[in-house]
């Protein structure tokens, strides 16, 4: 079902807009406190906000007015399932109970709705565990069970509040892997952390920072574009806000470090911008080359070269990465070999001369 959603709630900040079509799963990201569960929780009727409609399909979830009056639909009327980072199933019934449970109480026979379980464990792949407890599953197979058993009522809405948190990096990637294949075609909003959840199960992504919608769009746009710090963060990429100042050229909001000036950078310009325009300039730090002269082999023509920029930095941070290291300078980062960090002898506090390419430098709408 289709879902339109506006809600407002004074005392946590909130107040986001979405819609979202049928069939199609969003990640909901965003820094701690930014109101993902608030928004999970509204949805699920668990939370009443002040005001604002939600609407599935053609069923009002609520339409409240200011001061609070109007309709509003109970958890159980929703047509919404909810499933949690923790498995949280009956401890005291088996794992086909646990998903006929739901069946059950809506008034389905006890014999289709352990018919309509058996299929759900089935398809999440542990009809084997059917008879088990859950004292006796792991934490892959419990949370395999819990999503069957969100499942199992037929529910219109599915929302997913960091499914994968709670299990081992080993168990992780194939229950990933099951919920893919069951989120296809579902309306769904999940909460993550991890940008894997988000690339791999959501079709859109929204980013929510202090009960604001601040960025929203296709995964990939938004996780290879990104247009706020939280997003560039996720992605592991480096973003620089500025304003257009001549074809290929980006005036810089702020020096990359305090005490530097501001920064013409070069870039290739993917959208259509004039000059005064707002854009984002994206770089992969893989793609910054570190120097400690601004004429060295990283920079081989200089600061003068119209399709380089050269940023004059201090070094703020070295951190391993893999067979990497990234060298930060403020918000900018570098991925540079162990060898070489050695051989120019980096350290904090280190000036340097950070180079990328105009092609390496993604220039788009902000
Ligand atoms: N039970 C509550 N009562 C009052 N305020 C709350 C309550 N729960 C959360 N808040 C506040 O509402 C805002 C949004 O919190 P919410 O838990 O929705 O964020 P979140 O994005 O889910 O964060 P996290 O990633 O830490 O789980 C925060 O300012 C938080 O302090």
């Amino acid at each position: 079902m289709n879902l339109e959603f506006s809600a407002q709630v004074a005392a946590r900040g909130f107040d986001v807009s979405l819609s979202i079509a049928q069939g199609e799963t969003v990640a909901v990201l965003g820094p701690n406190g930014a109101g993902k569960s608030t928004f999970l929780t509204v949805l699920a009727g668990l939370l009443r906000p002040d005001s604002g409609r939600a609407v599935l399909g053609d069923r009002v979830l609520f339409e409240l007015g200011a001061g609070g009056r109007g309709r509003w639909l109970p958890p159980h009327e929703r047509g919404v399932s909810m499933l949690a980072q923790d498995a949280l199933l009956f401890p005291h019934l088996s794992a086909l109970e646990n998903v006929a449970f739901g069946p059950q109480s809506r008034g389905v026979s006890r014999a289709e709705a352990r018919s309509r379980a058996t299929a759900w464990l089935e398809r999440v792949g542990v009809s084997e565990l059917a008879t088990r407890g859950p004292a006796q599953l792991s934490g892959g197979q419990a949370q395999r069970v819990a999503v069957a058993r969100a499942l199992a009522s037929d529910p219109e809405l599915l929302l997913l509040d960091e499914p994968l948190a709670a299990l081992d990096v080993s168990a992780a990637p194939a229950v990933r892997r099951m919920l893919r294949d069951v989120l296809a075609d579902r309306t769904a909003l999940i909460v993550t952390h991890d940008i894997l959840d988000a690339f791999t199960l959501a079709d859109r992504v929204v980013v929510l920072e202090a009960g604001r919608v601040v960025d929203l769009g296709p995964t990939r746009d938004v996780l290879d574009r990104p247009r706020t710090p939280f997003a560039a963060g996720l992605a592991a990429l480096n973003l620089l806000t500025g304003t257009v100042a001549a074809p290929g050229v980006v005036r810089a909001d702020s020096p990359v470090a305090p005490g530097e000036a501001a920064l013409l950078l070069r870039a290739r310009f993917v959208d259509d911008l004039t000059a005064g325009d707002r854009a984002a300039v994206c770089i992969r730090p893989s793609a910054v080359t570190v120097s400690v002269t601004p004429t060295t082999d990283a920079a081989p023509t200089g600061p003068g070269d119209p399709e380089r920029t050269v940023l004059p930095v201090t070094i703020t941070d070295l951190e391993p990465r893999g067979d990497l290291v990234r060298v930060r300078a403020g918000d900018v980062a570098a991925d540079a070999p162990p060898g070489r960090v050695a051989d120019l002898d980096l350290a904090p506090g280190v000036r340097v001369w950070f180079g990328v390419t105009a092609a390496d430098a993604v220039a788009y709408r902000l």
